[in-house]
């Protein structure tokens, strides 16, 4: 375990943002469509730069987006970007890879570029009692439906104890070497990973669960939108 009282760990923040929302299917990327008086991304990225801490914020980009550089907090200072990859693990490991000046114990911030309803208090939680915890931590959502296994037919055959299960959110927070590390495992073995705590799982982390809102959803299909608009005038901080 990494002794943070020795060393002087810096926080950064990476946003995979190379999607191209399929799911959705918008003309434009989801991450791009306009969102109570701004673009989804920008609501990601302005809960990012709400945090002092925060030395560098990297965006995660598809090469063929050349929609983010027109954007306000593309000219931030502490915003930059890197073209991303085929899959939102790749995007995250060359993310990583394009932070040059990162040491090995500082932290990152993992955020979806697809989440815009990040709370302040959010952050300050999973910061708070994230750096508590040698092996990272994420934000994460308690399940409240009853949750059911199907089989190839649909049918219902098993209801799976929810006490124990929770929906993974973002920002997951990781020390910048371990992190790195876990994904290049996981790529070389052809492991599955669909955030950054599966990684961290097969490296043999437990990150811990910070429970967070469940008004911090993925904008994936029509209807996030419109959900996410009226969490947003209802105010994410308020
Ligand atoms: N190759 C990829 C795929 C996804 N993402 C990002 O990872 C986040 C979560 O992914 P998801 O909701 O799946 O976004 P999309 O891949 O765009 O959605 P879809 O699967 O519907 O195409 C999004 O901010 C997305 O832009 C990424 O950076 N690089
Ligand atoms: C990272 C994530 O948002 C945590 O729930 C989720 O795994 C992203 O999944 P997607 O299929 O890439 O949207």
């Amino acid at each position: 375990m990494i002794d943070d009282k020795a060393v002087v760990s810096r926080l950064w923040a990476v946003v995979p943002a190379a999607g191209r929302g399929s799911r959705f299917g918008a003309a434009l990327p989801k991450q791009y469509l306009p969102l109570a008086g701004k673009t989804v991304i920008e609501h990601s990225i302005a809960a990012l730069l709400r945090c002092p801490e925060i030395n560098e914020v990297l965006v995660a980009l598809h090469a063929d987006d050349k929609t983010f550089i027109e954007l306000a907090c593309a000219k931030h200072p502490k915003v930059k970007s890197v073209t991303g990859g085929l899959e939102r693990a790749e995007s995250v490991e060359l993310a990583l890879a394009a932070l040059t000046g990162a040491a090995a114990t500082d932290w990152v911030l993992v955020h979806d570029a697809a989440r815009p309803c990040l709370s302040d208090a959010d952050v300050q939680a999973l910061l708070l009692k994230g750096r508590e915890h040698p092996l990272g931590a994420i934000l994460a959502a308690r399940v409240v439906d009853t949750v059911k296994r199907g089989n190839a037919l649909r049918e219902a055959v098993e209801t799976v104890d929810r006490n124990a299960l929770w929906r993974a959110l973002t920002p997951q927070l990781f020390r910048y070497g371990e992190l790195r590390a876990a994904l290049k495992h996981c790529r070389e073995h052809a492991l599955p990973v669909t955030d950054e705590a599966s990684a961290m799982e097969q490296f043999g982390g437990r990150p811990l669960l910070v429970e967070g809102s469940h008004r911090n959803i993925k904008i994936t299909y029509p209807d996030d939108l419109t959900i996410a608009t009226a969490f947003l005038a209802g105010g994410v901080n308020d």
